[in-house]
């Protein structure tokens, strides 16, 4: 089988692109493939896979022509990627995709407003975060309540004085399966200063990450709520791979703003 690729990355977020315009390159995008793109050693290499394809041949309803069908490096399906939707409206400029700006893009957590701004970097209007309460989680030998968020996906904020306390991260760290039957994105939060925290992330499917968009969001919006402070707010969230800013507007939405690059393309003849 072969099929053109491409690999991109928001704050070193990283994603193999899969164009299948139409739905009949790749049918039903297999986790097995997924998995194998993935795989750092034996694959491309990536956090997950976004396949580029039209909302309709997908059968999802809207507004926006494409959609981002999204996966975790693990395979699994998530309903929401705050970078790669970035890197995917980068692909979709780049190749003259969609006719202005701004534009939508569908996701399995409903249509994104998306802007490229001068400087090169783009926005996405992420809608309204929810904040619902406490939840545990352990990562090693220690346990953090964790303030439960969701941002078109399932994450816990934990707020520690060192990112180092959370250790290693090499398996995702232990929730409560009622608050989050699905699985969770675990950030840790360290305060820099004045609406500027600094974060890590270990992600639902793929491991700990050098960035996370979704995560930054419910972040900045759980640092806002507990500053108290007057909105519109920006809060600046510096993760391992860069810089992202979290906009928490007054009608409660959040925007979410960073930079996104396709760095390489070819052709897969998949041998495996
Ligand atoms: N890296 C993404 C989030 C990807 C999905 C996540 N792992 C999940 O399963 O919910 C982002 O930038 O938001």
């Amino acid at each position: 089988m072969t099929f053109p690729w491409l690999k991109g990355h928001g704050t070193l977020n990283d994603f193999v692109l899969l164009p299948d315009h139409d739905g009949q390159r790749h049918g039903e995008l297999s986790a097995e493939l997924v998995a194998a793109l993935c795989d750092r050693r034996a694959g491309i290499g990536a956090d997950g896979v976004i396949r580029v394809i039209r909302s309709a041949a997908l059968g999802m309803p809207s507004d926006g022509e494409w959609f981002m069908d999204y996966r975790n490096a693990d395979g699994s399906v998530s309903e929401m990627c705050g970078n790669g939707i970035r890197v995917l409206a980068r692909h979709l400029i780049d190749e003259e995709l969609v006719p202005e700006a701004p534009f939508v893009i569908g996701t399995r957590d409903g249509d994104k407003h998306v802007t490229p701004l001068p400087d090169g970097e783009i926005s996405v209007d992420m809608g309204r975060g929810e904040v619902r309460g406490f939840s545990k989680v352990r990562a090693g030998e220690r346990v953090w309540e964790a303030h439960d968020v969701r941002t078109g996906n399932p994450h816990a904020v934990v707020f520690v004085d060192d990112l180092a306390q959370a250790g290693p991260l090499l398996e995702a760290p232990e929730h409560d399966p009622e608050t989050y039957p699905d699985g969770v994105n675990v950030e840790f939060v360290r305060r820099v200063g004045p609406a500027h925290v600094a974060m890590r992330v270990h992600e639902r499917g793929s491991g700990e990450t050098l960035s996370c968009g979704t995560g930054a969001c419910a972040v900045g919006l759980t640092a806002a709520r507990l500053d108290g402070v007057e909105r519109p707010a920006t809060y600046r969230v510096d993760v391992p791979g860069g810089i992202l800013h979290v906009t928490w507007r007054d009608d409660d939405g959040l925007v979410l703003t960073g930079p996104a690059v396709i760095v390489a393309r070819g052709e897969m003849e998949w041998m495996a």
